[in-house]
């Protein structure tokens, strides 16, 4: 089965409207459509994106409401005006900092999907619960909530597997680690939809980098990656869109 590549930047609270320049010129030279590559700055430089040619843009996170008196919230609405078609839902930073839980992320996945907004749904495990043998009840805890809220929101979404140990650590996780956890996740999907768990594009989140990224890509089971540090210097991130290219697989 052949899924399309997709490489998402997740900029977190960095950047500026100088670097959505730089990064909008690097990454127009790339060739369009081999692989969907997805920008997501903060939403306040959404707009700064004055002529991307060959990514998508994606919000980091949006609200569950539709509009009304939410206080610092983005609707989905909102983000779409300002140009994005992606949106990042449950990163494990939101989740965590922010106290967003697996029903009001399933929420936020449903209200992202019915604005036609696609989602980058972020699962994963912290290290402890890696020591404990936890990973796959904690993603599967994290699977199940959103389908018994709407089975059909899994197949509208990109799943982003990032073990919280990874992120941002500079210890990214092996790419037999990261296969065997992405494999599980696509058999657990199977068992809701058989057809989607096939067609569904998994990506790979946790110190990705041009040096790493092409021992990860040539996993069966990994479509693409979710980037952040690497993701604020243009030059690298356009190396690791290119290197998923290169390692398209059948
Ligand atoms: O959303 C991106 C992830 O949190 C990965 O961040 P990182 O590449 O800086 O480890």
């Amino acid at each position: 089965m052949h899924r399309t590549p997709l490489i998402a930047a997740n900029w977190k609270m960095n950047g500026s409207a100088a670097l959505a320049q730089d990064m909008t010129a690097a990454l127009n030279e790339l060739s369009q459509g081999t692989t969907t590559v997805v920008v997501c700055p903060p939403a306040t430089l959404l707009t700064a994106f004055t002529n991307p040619k060959t990514f998508a843009l994606g919000g980091q996170t949006l609200s569950h409401e539709v509009s009304g008196a939410f206080t610092g919230e983005l609707s989905a609405n909102l983000l779409l005006e300002a140009g994005a078609t992606y949106v990042i839902v449950g990163h494990s930073e939101r989740r965590e900092l922010n106290f967003e839980t697996d029903a009001l992320i399933a929420a936020k996945l449903s209200r992202a999907v019915a604005a036609g907004l696609t989602p980058i749904l972020c699962v994963g495990e912290s290290l402890s619960e890696r020591q404990q043998e936890k990973t796959q009840q904690v993603l599967a805890r994290q699977l199940d909530a959103v389908y018994a809220s709407q089975p059909e929101l899994l197949a509208n979404s990109v799943i982003a597997y990032e073990p919280i140990w990874a992120i941002g650590t500079g210890e990214s996780a092996t790419p037999e680690q990261a296969q065997a956890t992405h494999h599980f996740i696509r058999q657990h999907l199977a068992k809701f939809n058989s057809q989607s768990a096939v067609t569904v594009k998994l990506l790979y989140g946790g110190s990705v980098n041009a040096d790493n990224c092409v021992a990860l890509f040539q996993q069966a089971d990994i479509d693409g990656a979710l980037v952040g540090g690497a993701s604020l210097k243009p030059v690298e991130f356009a190396q690791i869109c290119l290197a998923v290219t290169k390692g398209a697989k059948e």
